[in-house]
Order: structure tokens, then sequence, then C-alpha cells
């Protein structure tokens, strides 16, 4: 079948049973086209399915082409008109040269759809069209985080960024949305993070392209910056990580905390239980530039994950961001909407249901399932958590069904990182906005055996990050069980209240030192020289000759003296991820303890 066929059966998948467009494509196991291609086909003729009903109409190609139906027809009058290669078949095939023989009257409706919309080229119809599509989105700027691993802000901004004019708040940024400004924001709260007018494209950009920036909602960027892993904190751990937006932002600011690429020691594990994620997360470290300092673990389960395998007895912080209800992102719609030509000559609304699909597809094409040809797929009760997995949640029951089991992952998950010996900080976050999926998770955490034996407790807001300190929405108190201070130590955004974000939650936890971690080395244990000479699990960790280290200039005081070493010189940055690399200081047969790690 060819890729027009496949994406027009996807597209016509009744709407109670195909899930969102991601679901439907990348869940697909039969597919012989590329999943990509097929996805990026079906959600460009989507954006572009106004436009195209009116072409298609307007040069009567359904009239004159009777084999074709609606969807068949906006595909390839897509693809012939706006793909930059055209319809991708052989110039011979039936279906091209179907649409190439009515070549003259579709370009010239093109252009007449344009003039109507006063669209002075391509590009600019083509801008409109994203800004029209972006719906809810529209309201929100473009959060884009700059990659300290590859570049500075001031480089951005003297580059991709120097036409566009600076305002001076997120509201500025999103009032110029349907206008599609040039209007840019730097971020007060986090460092490196930029607010763009929603409708720049900024994924055409070459910054974009090389990993130079991210796009990364503002409070996503939250949890790694309230971690705020430090070179004394040594190993860091990001539990739950695809596609990776924390990893590597983790990455960014270890580094920026510590010294020259070649010299940086800490090492950011980054543990991803599903494998196909696990490929996205490994292509955006590498994109970023994060790779001699990560080291991914495929298809591995966190939870699986022994605390005490020496590997880990350097890690002193960790990010916990697991799978979540997603309830507070932005515009997560079930299917996009696509607008159907009409079909001379049929005077009633098909239906679609399950029983007649495939004829009803012949005769009339995808979704059909509003007046007039007008397909809009209808909004389900879905609940589509954050790794894009959807459930159909139809009522009040099923859904606290469904929070108790997420919350009940969530904490577990907790109490596993609070096992970790050397661990003294870790973040907590959701994109939820269900309190049964935050404080209340943090309360159940913070009163376990396991946080009252090991002396973990909540990061209280005076202790935060100046940025997190200072931002003013804070979790619920009613949420918190009337525990004001732990509702003030948290975290929270809605989105919809003019800050510009998503909806989300955070916390920190920490504990104080430990035994063998008296002079506040964290993880590390030095010589009277400053030397790190075992960790808190009594190894060493020093080789012999080898040289204290902290006096680089890329160091703050107190960086400076706790940095950690494995003393074993220069990472050599190797993709092994085996953990042989990691750190040298282990026996063979402790490093075959831990296999977790590569591929
Ligand atoms: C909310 S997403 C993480 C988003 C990511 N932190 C980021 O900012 O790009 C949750 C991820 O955790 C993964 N995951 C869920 N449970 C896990 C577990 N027990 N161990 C490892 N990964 C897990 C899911 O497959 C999913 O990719």
């Amino acid at each position: 079948m060819s890729l027009y066929h496949e994406t027009a059966e996807i597209l016509s998948a009744s709407s109670s049973t195909g899930g969102n467009l991601k679901t439907r494509i990348f869940g697909k196991k039969d597919l012989k086209s590329p999943q990509q291609q097929v996805y990026a086909l079906a959600l460009e003729t989507c954006k572009w399915s106004t436009v195209l009903k009116e072409v298609i109409e307007n040069s009567e190609l359904l009239r004159h082409e009777r084999k074709l139906t609606p969807v068949l027809a906006l595909l390839l009058v897509h693809d012939f008109l706006l793909a930059k290669k055209g319809i991708a078949l052989p110039a011979s095939h039936g279906l091209r040269t179907t649409i190439e023989r009515h070549k003259a009257r579709l370009g010239s409706e093109l252009t007449r759809v344009r003039l109507r919309r006063k669209a002075g080229s391509i590009e600019v119809l083509r801008q409109q069209i994203n800004l029209d599509f972006l719906g809810e989105a529209a309201g929100y700027p473009r959060w884009v985080r700059v990659n300290a691993l590859r570049t500075t802000l001031e480089a951005q901004l003297e580059g991709v960024f120097k036409d566009f004019t600076r305002v001076y708040t997120v509201k500025d940024v999103t009032a110029s949305g349907s206008s599609g400004g040039k209007l840019l924001y730097v971020d007060e709260h986090i460092p490196n993070l930029l607010a763009l007018s929603p409708g720049f494209e900024i994924t055409k950009t070459e910054a974009y392209t090389s990993g130079a920036i991210i796009l990364q909602d503002k409070a996503s960027c939250f949890p790694a910056y309230l971690l705020d892993p430090r070179s004394e904190d040594g190993d860091v751990i990001d539990s739950c990580a695809a596609p990776g937006n924390k990893t590597t932002h983790l990455a960014a600011i270890v580094r920026s905390h510590g010294t020259e690429k070649e010299e940086c020691v800490q090492k950011v594990y980054a543990f991803e239980k599903d494998r196909r994620r696990a490929r996205t997360l490994e292509k955006m470290v590498g994109l970023a530039d994060a790779k001699d300092m990560t080291r991914i673990s495929f298809g591995q389960d966190f939870l699986k994950v022994d605390p005490d395998t020496p590997l880990f007895a350097h890690v002193g912080a960790l990010l916990l961001d697991p799978s979540c209800s997603g309830s507070g992102i932005v515009g997560r719609d079930s299917m996009p909407t696509i607008h159907l030509p009409h079909v001379p000559g049929t005077f009633k609304k098909p239906t679609l249901d399950n029983s007649s699909r495939k004829r009803k597809r012949e005769e009339s094409g995808a979704a059909a399932e509003e007046g007039e040809g007008e397909g809009k797929n209808q909004q389900q009760p879905v609940l589509v958590d954050d790794d894009g997995q959807e459930v159909l949640v139809s009522s009040e029951e099923e859904l606290r069904m469904r929070l108790e089991a997420l919350s009940s992952f969530q904490l577990t998950l907790i109490l596993h990182a609070f096992r970790f010996p050397a661990a003294r900080k870790l973040t907590y976050s959701t994109c939820s906005v269900h309190a049964e999926e935050n404080e209340q998770v943090v309360l159940k955490a913070l009163r376990s055996g396991v946080a009252r034996e090991r002396g973990w407790r909540i990061l209280r807001r005076e202790h935060q990050v100046r940025g997190m300190r200072e931002w003013p929405v804070r979790g619920s108190v009613e949420a918190s069980n009337g525990d004001a201070e732990v509702a003030d130590s948290c975290i929270r955004s809605y989105k919809g209240d003019g800050r510009g974000v998503m909806g989300f939650f955070v916390a920190g936890f920490v504990r104080d030192a430990q035994a063998g971690d008296e002079n506040g080395d964290g993880p590390y244990v030095r010589d009277d020289d400053g030397r790190i000479v075992r960790d808190v699990m009594g190894m060493p960790t020093l080789k012999a000759g080898s040289e204290p280290q902290g006096s680089s200039s890329h160091y703050d005081g107190r960086a400076s003296e706790n940095k950690p070493s494995d003393g074993d010189g220069p990472d050599t940055g190797s993709d092994d991820v085996s953990g042989s690399s990691v750190d040298s200081s282990l026996s063979d047969s402790e490093q075959e303890e831990w296999d977790g790690f590569g591929d």
C-alpha cells in the first residue's frame, strides 16, 4: 500500500478507537511506509486542510476524479502543491497522474485562496496556517532554552535572535501571537531561557537543528534548575529520562558549575525503560553535545536498579520526572482537525461507525463526522499521559483509579531514590495538575519509613535556588493537608494564568551529610590536602600520583574546593557506556555487577 493510502487509512480511523495521531501512527506495527513520513504527511495535511479543501472544491477535482476519496485528495494535493519534492510516487503512477492533470487549475486556485487571505507569498500563508493550527498554544510563548553546552545566551541573542525586539514581560510576547511578530523576552527565573512569539518557526533555524537551542517549556526547566547539581554532589541520576529535555539541562548545569569539558568527571546516568524512547533520548543527548558526560541505560527500569550498586556510590543528586497524567500539558488534542472537501453529488452527511468504515471511507473519506463534509474529530474523554499513551477515562471513578495507580508508582519511585547511599538531594516533578500526583505524593514520601530513617526532608523555599525561591506560584495548602510549610516549599504552575507556562509541579527533597561525609564533601572524603581519598562507601578513589583538583577559574569558590575527581585524568568521552569508562576505581568484578548501560 502506498504512503498515501496508508496515511488516509490512519486519518480515517474512528476517533473513538484510533487514539491521537501519534498513537495511531507510532503504535501501528504493520505500516510499510516510514512512520515519521506518515506522521509528517498526516499532520501537515490536517494543518493545511482548510486551504486545501477550498482548492479542491473550487477546482472541482472530486467531480472529475470520482475514484479519489476526499482524504486521499487532500493528501495528494498537499504534496503536489506544497511538498518540496511533490507527490512521492513514480511519475507514471495512477494517483500521481490523476492529480497532475489538474496542475494548472489547482495552482491557480491555491493562488486565489492565498490572495483572499491577504498572504503575499506561500511563506506568509504558511505562517498564518501554523498560527491557526496552534489553537490553545497560540496564547503561550515559544519557550527556548539556550543550550549552554553548545553556545551562550549572548551568542544566540546576537545570532538567530538578532532581528527580535526585546520586551520585558511574557504577556507582551504572547500579545503578539496572532500577528506572528518577532518578540523576545529573557526569562527572569531560569537562566538561559527565552520566550519567543508563538508563531515563530524556530524548528527551521540552524540554531535549532544544531542543538544550540532546545524547545522546552519554562516549567519543564524547573526540576534540573531546582536540583542544581554541583560538583560536590558527585554523579547525577535522571530516573525517567526520555525524550531528554531534563537530562540535557542537567548536563548543561553540571558543566556550568564545573571545569572544561575534558576535565568534567561527573556523570549523568539517564534511565529510560522504553527502548524506543531511549533512542530518542540518545539522539537528543548527542545533539545537545552531552554525550561525554551522560550514560544512557536503554530499556532499564529504574525501579529494578539496586541503589547499592558500586557504580552509583557517587550519586549525590537525583531527578525524578516520572510518567504522570499529563493533565498540565497545553494543547494536547486527541486528533488534529481535518477539514474535508465536499464530494459533489452527495447531500447526506456520511457517518463512520466501525462496521461501515471501509465503505464510507471509499465514499467520503476520513473523519467526516460533522456537517457539510467538514470533519472534526470529536474530543474524547481521554487522558493522554506525558509518555503520549492514551487512556480512555469515561467516568470520575476511572479517573480516580488512574490517578491512584499513577501516584502509587510515583511514590514507589521516590522511596527507591531515597535509598541511594550517597544521595543528598532530589527533585520530584510531574506535568499534572492533580493533587493526588503532587502534594499528596510528597506528603506520603515525607512520612515514609525510609525518609525518616535516612533523614530526608522537604527542600524549603528559603533554601531553593534564587529563581525557584522567587517563583510566586506555590503548592496548595489544602492539598498539603494544611501544612503551609510543605505547600510553600512545593512549586506549581497553572496553564492559562497569564504566566505562559504549562501546568506543572515540582518539589525538592534534601538530607544532611551522612556518616562518612562529615566534612560536607557529599559522596567524597578528602585528605588534609584536599585530595579525594575515598567515597562514603569507603572505596578508594584517588590513584597514586594524582593531583588534587579544583583550581579552575570556572569554579565558584565553593565548587572549586569540593570538585570531585576519580583522580584518573580526563574522561575519554568513550561511547562505550558499559560502565568501564565511568569509575576507574571499581574493580573488574565490581564493574561487572552493573551492566544496565549500553545496548
Ligand atoms: C515524563 S516522561 C520524562 C520526560 C523527560 N524527563 C524529559 O524532560 O524529557 C517519563 C518517562 O519515564 C519513562 N519511565 C517510566 N517509568 C520508568 C521506570 N520505572 N524506569 C525508567 N523509565 C521510566 C517513560 O517511558 C517516559 O519516557
